[in-house]
């Protein structure tokens, strides 16, 4: 060995001091990852049971855009949709069969659904909040439609103007009309984190609108932080009391970003088992009944994320990245998504 690779060898001292340094960062790691119940640091709990492959459910054309102040052209809509799917989505959720003086935004269900390109193997589901909406859907040609009920009771009068019972009656007469013609029914739980009138959820409540949603015969719960309030720590709890009645792979995860918190909290919730992520292109959305409800998660970003850790989409970045791109120039918006912004910089 030379003398001035010799020399920069580091003495005994501070090679020790260095990996006693490394020591301690890595047993607050530890105790990081156990008091939030992190698994995946090697040393700790072994790796991380994150699922191998996710399905994401992209919600932008719907969720996204349902609160947009300006009207969005129905043709622009359409174009979004085609390419989402065309990015590699399995299920692009694309509208709303509602009431269009409670979400104009969405007056146009009819004619995106009629107006789509329907690519084989992608489904595209609809919100439907009752019978009239269903019945409407079915005639459009709707294969596969979403009831979306809450864990609030403030929450469910606002956003569908009827209490939780209430609301569970009627998608009961959705679900089983669904059923006769062979429409698939996913089912949404709001505020599963929180509440913008009632603040704290309580777990239990959750777990119990999920369970009566599934047992009426939703193939799906997404449970949705509606106002992107939670946390690790707190999606873990709610995702313990849902765990005692349903089994992971009947549940979605549906995060907004208000506190910054979307990624981490879906994180928690793959390394509980849950394998479906809802995600909006460019990071769009919010609902409109929901004060202070900011953009859903960014699909590009958790795409990011899971590719990052080797985990299967079937999505292509890039094409995901250019719709984005697209809708964001066409509404003349910021585009929210992380990855988006840093590869505009590149
Ligand atoms: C549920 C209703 C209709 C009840 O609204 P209502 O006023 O109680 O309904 P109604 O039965 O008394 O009917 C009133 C009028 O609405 C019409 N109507 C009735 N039903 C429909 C329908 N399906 N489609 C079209 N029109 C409909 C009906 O025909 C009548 O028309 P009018 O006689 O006045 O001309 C209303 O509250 C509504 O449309 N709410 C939708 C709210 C909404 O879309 N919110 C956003 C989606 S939820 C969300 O974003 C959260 C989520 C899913 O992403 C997950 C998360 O983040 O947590």
């Amino acid at each position: 060995m030379t003398r001035e690779r010799l020399s920069r060898r580091p003495s005994a001292t501070t090679t020790m001091s260095r990996l006693l340094c490394r020591a301690d960062v890595f047993s607050a790691l530890k105790a990081f990852c156990r008091s939030y119940g992190v698994a995946g640091i090697r040393g700790s709990s072994g790796p991380p049971p994150c699922p191998q492959k996710v399905k994401i459910v992209e919600v932008g054309p719907r969720d996204g855009l349902q609160n947009e102040k300006a009207l969005v052209p129905t043709q622009v809509k359409i174009e979004l949709i085609n390419r989402l799917a065309r990015a590699g989505h399995c299920a692009v959720e694309v509208t709303s069969f509602v009431s269009p003086k409670w979400v104009p935004q969405m007056a146009d269900h009819l004619e995106v659904v009629q107006g789509i390109q329907r690519l084989t193997g992608v489904s595209y589901p609809v919100l439907t909040p009752n019978l009239k909406g269903f019945q409407a859907a079915f005639q459009a040609g709707c294969k596969e439609v979403a009831i979306f009920g809450a864990a609030s009771e403030s929450f469910s009068q606002k956003n569908i103007n009827c209490s939780i019972a209430e609301s569970l009656r009627r998608f009961e007469g959705v679900v089983e009309a669904a059923k006769r013609v062979g429409v698939k029914v996913r089912g949404y739980v709001s505020c599963v984190c929180g509440c913008p009138y009632e603040g704290p959820i309580s777990p239990r409540t959750v777990a119990e609108v999920a369970r009566t949603m599934y047992q009426m015969g939703c193939y799906e719960i997404s449970l949705g932080d509606t106002i992107g309030i939670g946390t690790p720590g707190s999606v873990r709890l709610m995702l313990e009391e849902v765990l005692k009645v349903l089994p992971a792979d009947v549940l979605a995860i549906h995060c907004h970003d208000t506190y910054g918190q979307a990624l981490p909290n879906i994180l928690t919730a793959l390394q509980m088992g849950v394998s479906v992520v809802d995600a909006s292109v460019a990071g769009l959305g919010g609902c409109p009944y929901a004060r202070g409800a900011s953009g859903n998660v960014a699909t590009e970003d958790v795409v990011y994320m899971l590719h990052g850790l080797h985990i299967e989409t079937g999505l292509d970045l890039d094409k995901l990245i250019e719709a984005g791109n697209y809708i964001c120039d066409h509404l003349n918006r910021q585009n929210m998504s992380k990855v988006s912004q840093a590869k505009a910089k590149r």
